[in-house]
């Protein structure tokens, strides 16, 4: 059956695997935690690379390439980076049927394996910045419970690693590419997403701070994170040894460095936000097939050479399109019903279809008819090219607005503990003040977890997602990290969301079920 049997509502887990399986994007793989990327899904991580390559290369990163395997030696440079994380290292421990002298590890990140090569590169502060970024793999063997693009046991991803002389220019660097993370999201996939910083709790132990999109699930009201950009201060570099001279004269200086990345999970996240019960729903501005033209009204009474006028004038109307940089195909199987190929394509999530007929072709009009809610509007054949660059703005600004108002009305502001759990409950996410000890966070998720009596499972608690630029009290968003972390040192009233807690809040944090 080539429908969805699944509703997005009602099992929201079972209609993400049918919708990603039937719409060509995901095959599944006999390795737990891997899954084949097909090309539906493959061309939209090509349109986000392409996005992300142009933007990074005028900011003057440039890419590189790094070997995938990492020595224990280079990967435990400094115990606690990664402590918490060696359970999740992919080790090569045998070739052959022979045991290795010394194993490798799998990159599950890239810190460990490129910045012995900065050490070596970087003398003189003549040299910076050095910016790099490369797009590979990296696994890490996870055990939660894998979900394709979402959490898988190897992913795609950029990883950009950036040295500079002075921290300033590395604290501007880590918002600039913050920002375009929220255009990947914003601009191409529709989906808009909560800058903040992560908590003490919740950051990258390795870097001075991290800063993060938050994107939201409103189907289960759950949020995630959508890329990261950490500023790693000096930690690295004193690790490895990556020092200048000539910063401060006569000494030297150890670099100040960021590291970025954003993955494959942003299709899983557009599917999820944007996707009906009736399959995908694409962004045309990543829809790898904007408009299907698609011919109608052919009877078996149809003379060849009607036949004939009809195929010829759908090519033209392709032919058209093409030529104005619309991404257009046609589907002119003759063994397939109309009906068959508007559900087919449907299911692909293409943003437009023409459906063109004898009718249409004898009033010289062309009907198309939009994905996302299938207004159908009958257009001059003249005015073709205007009214479909046309709609396709309207279809990538109208996804976009629904997402937002679902965000929106899904963000509430609460002072009260009893409320805070109550409004948890129903799938919201919560904006309260908090005092950011990671202590007082591992309380919020333990107090807010919910034992379901029904099945005597538990629904996970609370967790901190990030601490928004765009913080309530004040006017405009926040322009640097440490005005973030010192916004109520003036008017501290506000006292900790956690009742049993007695800290005053520092900040507003937005908390939520999370993946
Ligand atoms: O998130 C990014 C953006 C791109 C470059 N890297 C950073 C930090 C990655 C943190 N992280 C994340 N996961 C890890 C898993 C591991 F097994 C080990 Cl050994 C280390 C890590 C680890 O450092
Ligand atoms: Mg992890």
């Amino acid at each position: 059956r080539l429908g969805l049997e699944a509703k997005k509502e009602e099992n929201f887990f079972d209609w993400y695997s049918q919708v990603i399986t039937k719409s060509g994007m995901i095959e599944y793989y006999d390795v737990s935690g891997c899954y084949i990327l097909r090309p539906w899904s493959f061309l939209i991580w090509e349109m986000i690379k392409e996005y992300i390559d142009k933007k990074i290369k005028a900011l003057g990163v440039e890419p590189c390439y790094f070997p995938m395997f990492v020595t224990r030696g280079a990967l435990e440079k400094e115990k606690a980076h990664i402590t918490d994380f060696a359970p999740e290292v992919a080790w090569v421990t045998k070739c052959g049927e022979d045991d290795m002298a010394e194993p490798v590890a799998i990159r599950p990140t890239s810190e460990t394996v490129m910045y012995p090569a900065y050490a070596k590169w970087l003398r003189s502060d003549t040299e910076l910045p050095l910016k790099l970024n490369q797009w590979n793999n990296v696994v890490r063997w996870e055990f939660k419970d894998p979900k394709p693009f979402l959490r898988t046991r190897e992913f795609l991803w950029q990883e950009g690693h950036t040295a500079f002389a002075t921290k300033t220019e590395a604290e501007e660097e880590v918002l600039i590419i913050l920002d375009m993370y929220a255009r990947v999201y914003e601009e191409l996939l529709a989906v808009p997403v909560i800058k903040g910083c992560k908590t003490e709790k919740e950051k990258f132990a390795g870097g001075d701070y991290t800063t993060t999109v938050e994107a939201f699930i409103s189907t289960n009201g759950r949020a995630i994170q959508g890329a990261t950009s950490h500023h790693l201060g000096q930690n690295f570099s004193k690790m490895f040894n990556v020092q200048v001279e000539g910063i401060a004269d006569g000494e030297k200086t150890f670099v100040y460095q960021n590291s970025w990345g954003l993955t494959t999970r942003t299709i899983g996240v557009m599917i999820m936000v944007h996707g009906d019960d009736r399959g995908l729903v694409l962004p045309p501005n990543v829809a790898p097939i904007q408009v299907i033209v698609i011919p109608c009204g052919i009877v078996a009474s149809m003379s060849e050479s009607k036949k004939k006028e009809l195929r010829n004038e759908c090519a033209s109307l392709v032919k058209q399109l093409k030529i104005n940089n619309v991404r257009v195909r046609d589907d002119f199987r003759p063994n397939r019903t109309p009906g068959w190929k508007f559900n087919h394509w449907e299911l692909k999530g293409v943003p437009i279809r023409i459906e063109f007929g004898p009718r249409d072709m004898e009033r010289n009009e062309v009907t198309l008819v939009r994905r996302d809610n299938f207004e159908r509007e009958v257009v001059k054949r003249d005015e073709l090219i205007l009214s479909v660059t046309c709609m396709l703005k309207k279809v990538q600004d109208s996804l976009l607005q629904r997402a937002k108002h679902k965000l929106d009305e899904h963000i509430k502001q609460v002072e009260n503990w009893d409320e805070f759990k109550l409004e948890l409950d129903k799938k919201n996410l919560l904006l309260s003040p908090f005092c950011g000890e990671p202590e007082c966070e591992d309380n919020i998720k333990q107090q807010s977890a919910r034992l379901n009596t029904m099945d005597g499972t538990v629904t996970m608690g609370a967790k901190s997602l990030c601490i928004p630029f765009k913080q309530p009290k004040l006017t405009k968003p926040i322009e640097s990290i440490d005005e973030l972390k010192r916004i109520f040192e003036s008017n501290n009233e506000l006292k900790c969301i956690y009742r049993d807690c007695e800290n005053k809040a520092k900040f507003y944090t937005l908390f939520g079920r999370s993946y």
